[in-house]
């Protein structure tokens, strides 16, 4: 007598696929939406195939709670594509590395030093110089009746900040040359490569993507390595560094000594501490700058130009936010991040933002082993997709979800407990669990300020005014939920003379 074979793996729900490519014609960006259409026909967690690689979209927060509370050990991997490899130095970072010890010991330093509570307050001085060129280029625009392009200015200026954190003296020309390589290099990674779900195409480059990121790769690398060997230089000679200085230096206790450092001087003493459990090495040195790099300005860019959108086509609630700013600051002096915690009008204004307009709309992961979700049977090796933007537009917890209302996020308001950095799942836009964004505390201090600066400022008018609204579509390319039209808006100085704007 024959024992019954175990019955097969049941996958979750599926949308009929085509022979080698699998649903890869489904996926017509942006994603998020189409991941956001097939939870609407099939449920909240779907299977698909892209090419070779099975792939389950998780579009609710039940499924997201299930996953990342019940498997987040198993899903902490990232997938890596062939371009992420390159720019990450076959893995040497951490945002593309797989869940292990190096991503451990490189997770731990960015969330308790590089982009740690200390350091992100620390280096508030340097964000607020950076703000400087972009309060300049809006107020020679108001002088010149000219619209401006906020778009163009907001990445510019998040670049620009990133890169002063990461070495906060290089020379001007290198953080300029910075700027097109930033651009270029996220628009890489954000490209999606067809290579990487179709074994047949493997090593054919048919969209000449590798050719072009080898050459930007070439360009980056020259770039890190100039910043590198200016900070080395900077470390040895004089700025705090001859051999007298670091004597000194190394007598500080390291609370005093950290005071002057910025992200590079914390990875070159890391790199230079024998008794690490890893040693840091150039390459895991370049790979962190530019997980940090790439990951922090789109991101952090978009989501200030959508919260300045919002607050256009919601005259109500900008209303509300200048009225705060001006009772909290007076005209005298520029908004900061140390006046957040008086502005709570503000921060629900921001989080209102991420939840309709998550910068980074997809949170990637890869599972490792086999899993059970809602009783069905994830596969290892599978490529997970957790949908925060639809997430934070499901019906079922949000009340008129489409309607930007800050009011939910103040305190009393429906969703008011629901801190992005909690462990909830309703409200998500920083993802979650061990693999979730290590710079919160960084974003909920530089997004919301920069937008007050631009706000108590200038008021704002749309640029082409015809309907007085700005348009809202999303743009169809990149990993970023961006905007699809530059915002293009109007600036009348409304502090005038602008206080102090030149010693910001
Ligand atoms: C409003 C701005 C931002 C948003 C909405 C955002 C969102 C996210 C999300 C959704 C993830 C994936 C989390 C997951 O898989 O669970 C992530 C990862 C990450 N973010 Fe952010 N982020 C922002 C700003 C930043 C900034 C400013 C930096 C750096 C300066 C940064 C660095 C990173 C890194 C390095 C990772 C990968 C972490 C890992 O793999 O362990 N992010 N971010």
């Amino acid at each position: 007598r024959r024992s019954p074979s175990p019955p097969p793996p049941r996958l979750p729900p599926s949308p009929p696929g085509l022979p080698v490519i699998g649903h890869l014609h489904l996926l017509r960006p942006p994603v998020h939406r189409t991941f956001h259409e097939l939870a609407a026909r099939l449920g909240p967690l779907v299977h698909i195939r892209l090419g070779s690689t099975h792939c389950v979209v998780a579009s609710s927060a039940d499924v997201a709670r299930e996953l990342i509370h019940g498997h987040d050990a198993t899903i902490s991997g990232r997938p890596i594509t062939a371009l992420a490899r390159l720019f990450s130095y076959g893995s040497a970072g951490f945002a593309f590395t797989p869940y292990g010890p190096q991503w451990r010991f490189l997770r731990r330093l960015c969330v308790s030093e590089v982009l740690g509570p200390r350091t992100v307050e620390q280096l508030r001085p340097v964000r607020r110089a950076s703000l400087a060129p972009l309060l300049r280029a809006v107020l020679a625009a108001a002088a010149r009746g000219e619209a401006v392009n906020l778009t163009r200015e907001l990445i510019r200026f998040s670049i620009a900040s990133i890169i002063r954190m990461v070495a906060s003296d290089v020379p001007g020309s290198v953080a300029d040359e910075a700027q097109d390589l930033v651009k270029a290099v996220t628009g890489l990674l954000g490209a999606f490569n067809v290579e990487d779900y179709v074994p047949l195409c493997r090593g054919w480059d048919l969209q000449g993507l590798r050719r072009e990121a080898a050459g930007v790769h070439r360009r980056f690398d020259a770039l890190l390595e100039k910043m590198i060997r200016h900070k080395e230089e900077a470390r040895d000679h004089g700025r705090p560094g001859n051999a007298e200085h670091q004597q000194e230096d190394k007598k500080q206790a390291p609370a005093t000594r950290q005071r002057n450092m910025d992200l590079l001087d914390i990875l070159l003493e890391k790199a230079g501490d024998e008794a690490a459990d890893v040693k840091l090495t150039r390459e895991n040195m370049k790979a962190f700058i530019t997980d940090v790099v790439t990951a922090g300005s789109d991101s952090s860019a978009a989501t200030v130009e959508w919260m300045l959108a919002e607050l256009m086509n919601h005259p109500e609630a900008m209303r509300k936010v200048r009225e705060e700013i001006d009772a909290v600051v007076g005209g005298d002096r520029i908004v900061g991040e140390a006046d957040l915690p008086r502005l709570p009008y503000l921060q629900a204004a921001f989080k209102e933002t991420l939840r309709l307009h998550p910068g980074a709309p997809i949170a990637h992961r890869v599972s490792t082993a086999e899993m059970a979700v809602r009783r069905c049977t994830v596969p290892p090796r599978t490529a997970v997709f957790i949908n925060v933007w639809a997430i934070g537009r499901d019906p079922v917890f949000w009340e008129d979800p489409l309607a930007f209302r800050p009011e939910r996020f103040m305190p009393g308001g429906a969703a008011a407990a629901l801190e992005p950095r909690g462990q909830h799942f309703q409200f998500m836009p920083f993802g979650g669990g061990r693999r979730g964004c290590p710079a919160v505390g960084l974003a909920q201090q530089s997004v919301p300020a920069a937008l007050a600066a631009l706000v108590q400022c200038f008021d704002w008018a749309v640029a082409d005014g015809e309907t007085g609204f700005v348009d809202m579509d999303e743009s169809d390319v990149g990993l970023v939920c961006a905007r699809k039209h530059p915002l293009l808006l109007r600036p009348t100085a409304r502090l005038n003379p602008l206080p102090a704007i030149v010693s910001l």
